[in-house]
């Protein structure tokens, strides 16, 4: 008769942490309520709820084998030959156990008083850890074990340890999931041929595999998800990604706007009077948008370009061809600084072509602002300029067709759909299907985005890249210097000056404190101005009132100001073409792409410009490297790519850009050719097959799919 193996399964001895929520607290959330914090709800949550790592209690070695193996995981059984409390060197439970080999001691500092009875004088125990050589011989300090039965089978699969909330136990998740899995269809979502072409395992094997995975798995690729049973969630995964981002991009195809078809006598004349010819990139791309901009179903394009490249002149011909259609344009971008030079650079091209320009703000004077309102509601504004403030109520269009959103990543979705929702002024007169009709809308960027990122984060919307510089550009160069040489730098500052060259110096970034970051610009500012008794030094920075920065950030412009000392309010968009040398302070502070943007503002013009990197020392690991890279390379792409490395696609795109919510198990570093095998499934599977479609969203998105409306 085989051995009877009911388990009296050792309680998990009270840990210090463990002790420090009393239990009745614990105890009062239910584990559901815990089970669902861990954003387990479902069968098919469970059961995709995968482990982090395996314990190995398949095989038993014995005493002696076990005392020669080093700090190495074990499990040995035994009898327990003795038990007690001692007082030596601490107060601990010391319960030595042998079997025909030797003997060991498991040592708890932290016990039950009823440990001492489940382990009495003869019992049979599995203990798990890692043996020793200390203060009673061979020893495990807090070993895992389990009494068990002479004879009691040894599970034939790794033991899976899963992500757990506070208070949920190992045991209980592993019998929630077990029982999950019992009862869930297990019906594969792709056909067999299909996993054939695309050489992937089937669902449910891989399921069950990751979560017991036999004894002889290759142990490392399961952790390093690497595991034909991981490629396959990870696909999975990816796939519901991918089909709901098609989706959504097929609901907005569904959507009507207007048309805006006409490239007339504003567009002509913008381009006559541009004091440049456009480059091949963005004619290119501007043919792009034009097509778009054609459709009666709102185009949603994302205009990617490196800092410089040129994409305000592009928003504004896109302006102009709604303009010449007969609707508004509107253009939002998220900083006043940038918001008003936009508009200072479009007004100046369009009012000569008597089209009227409006700007809104939200530090503008009442006066101004109901001007601005009433011209914006009128439709005698053809093109807006400004910052959020164009979200508030109070804003009414007369016939908004077209929406461009600069900087669109720095602002909330949420913002982005409000302006959206100001298409038609219902006061004006609109039909009742113009409800339903949306602006079309423009996003720009000048943080590149990575391709695999721009699939999965983007791939509901079209993508145009500027990927050409404007000519006549020499190339900055970047030097990284060490703080100490302070005046060295502030003398080339000087002689730059003299050469007629312009400065940005650049404070650092000062995050724990706002205040501190104001302080420590107003002391450069001092320092500088007493250093430099010869020069103009303007101050700028983000408390100050807006027609304060506007004052200074004009005489910049105009070369009355030398140097401009400025905090990270000129990160975006700054563009005084004479400004040549930058120094940018504690450059150890600040992220790729920042350092990247800031960089941008010069090397605006044909001067030869120079980055001045200034750290304070000893620099970190990951503070070299980006610094290196910045000295390395000014391809914005390039950078981007190297900041996703460091920084992984969460940070890299800032903490509330959707869908990444949805990515538990795919890594968009390293698995961007499982993206693309996905993306193409996507497409197939939304042409041919929708039942298959809905059963894949149905099963890996279940309530989620909200996670991805862009
Ligand atoms: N085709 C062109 N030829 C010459 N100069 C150009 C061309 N297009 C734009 N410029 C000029 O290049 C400068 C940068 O253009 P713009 O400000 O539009 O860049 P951007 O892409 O918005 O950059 P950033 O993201 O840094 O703001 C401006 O001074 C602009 O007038």
């Amino acid at each position: 008769m085989p051995a009877n193996t009911k388990k009296a399964t050792g309680k998990m001895p009270p840990t210090k942490s463990a002790n420090k929520g009393k239990p009745a607290a614990r105890e009062s959330i239910k584990p559901e309520n815990k089970l669902a914090k861990l954003g387990l709800h479902n069968d098919m949550d469970l059961a995709l709820h995968l482990p982090l790592r395996y314990e190995d209690e398949t095989t038993l070695m014995t005493i002696a084998d076990a005392s020669l193996r080093g700090l190495q995981m074990v499990q040995v059984e035994g009898v327990v030959t003795a038990c007690d409390v001692q007082f030596r060197p601490r107060r601990q439970l010391v319960v030595t156990v042998g079997d025909d080999s030797g003997q060991l001691v498991m040592r708890f500092l932290n016990f039950y008083g009823s440990q001492t009875k489940q382990l009495a004088e003869g019992t049979r125990v599995r203990v798990r850890g890692e043996l020793r050589h200390g203060f009673f011989g061979a020893e495990m300090v807090h070993p895992q074990y389990k009494v068990v039965n002479e004879g009691a089978p040894l599970p034939d699969v790794l033991t899976p340890v899963y992500p757990a909330g506070e208070g949920l136990s190992q045991a209980y998740l592993r019998k929630s999931i077990a029982n999950a899995m019992s009862r869930l269809d297990w019906q594969d979502t792709l056909p067999p041929s299909m996993l054939d072409t695309l050489k992937l395992a089937a669902f449910e094997p891989s399921v069950r595999l990751l979560h017991n995975p036999p004894p002889d798995v290759d142990e490392h690729a399961l952790i390093e998800r690497s595991h034909p049973a991981w490629i396959r969630m990870k696909f999975d995964e990816l796939l519901a990604q991918q089909l709901s981002l098609k989706r959504a991009q097929a609901a907005r195809r569904a959507k009507t706007a207007r048309a805006l078809p006409v490239t007339g006598r504003v567009t002509a004349d913008l381009v006559k009077q541009l004091p440049f010819k456009l480059t091949g990139a963005q004619e290119r791309v501007l043919e792009e948008i034009r097509a778009d901009l054609r459709h009666s179903f709102p185009m949603q394009r994302l205009l990617q370009g490196d800092v410089g490249s040129g994409k305000t002149v592009v928003a504004a011909l896109a302006a102009a061809q709604a303009i010449d259609s007969g609707f508004q344009a509107v253009l939002m971008a998220p900083t006043e600084i940038l918001a008003e030079q936009h508009f200072r650079k479009i007004a100046a091209w369009m009012e000569p072509l008597d089209v009227g320009v409006a700007w809104l703000s939200g530090s503008q004077k009442k006066k101004e602002k109901t001007e601005a309102l009433a011209h914006i509601e009128s439709g005698a504004a053809r093109l807006v300029v400004g910052t959020h403030a164009l979200i508030q109520d109070t804003v009414q269009f007369d016939n908004l067709g077209l929406v461009i959103v600069d900087e669109q990543h720095r602002f909330g979705v949420g913002q982005r759909l409000a302006l959206r929702n100001k298409s038609f002024n219902p006061a004006g007169g609109a039909a009742p299907d113009e409800a339903q009709t949306v602006p079309h809308q423009l996003m720009m960027s000048a943080t590149p985005i990575p391709r695999t990122l721009a699939m999965t984060y983007y791939a509901d919307l079209e993508v145009s890249v500027i990927d050409e510089l404007p000519p006549g550009r020499s190339p900055i160069v970047t030097r990284v210097i060490d703080q100490n040489r302070r005046d060295e730098v502030i003398e080339r500052v000087h002689a730059a000056a003299l050469e007629g060259k312009q400065i940005y110096w650049v404070c650092p970034l000062i995050e724990e404190s706002e205040a501190l970051q104001l302080q420590t610009a107003t002391d450069t500012h001092a320092t500088l101005s007493a250093a430099l008794p010869g020069l103009n030094i303007g101050l700028v920075h983000g408390r100050m009132k807006p027609v304060e920065k506007q004052i200074v950030m004009e005489g910049f412009s105009r070369g009355a100001v030398h140097v401009l000392v400025a905090t990270t309010v000129i990160e975006v968009g700054v563009d005084v073409p004479n400004a040549s040398l930058m120094v940018i302070e504690h450059a150890e502070r600040f992220g790729l792409s920042q350092l990247h943007q800031l960089r941008g503002r010069v090397g605006r013009g044909s001067a030869a410009s120079v980055c001045l990197l200034m750290y304070q020392g000893p620099l970190g690991g990951t503070a070299k490297e980006r610094l290196a890279i910045m000295r390395e390379t000014t391809d914005g792409f390039e950078i981007a790519r190297r900041d996703l490395d460091i920084r992984g696609p969460g940070e890299f795109l800032g903490a509330r850009q959707s869908g990444e919510a949805m990515l538990r198990f795919a890594d968009l570093a390293t698995d961007q050719w499982l993206v693309e095998k996905a993306r193409d499934t996507a497409q197939a599977l939304l042409q041919h097959a929708p039942d298959i479609v809905e059963r894949h969203l149905a099963r890996w998105l279940g309530g989620r799919e909200d996670y991805l409306k862009v």
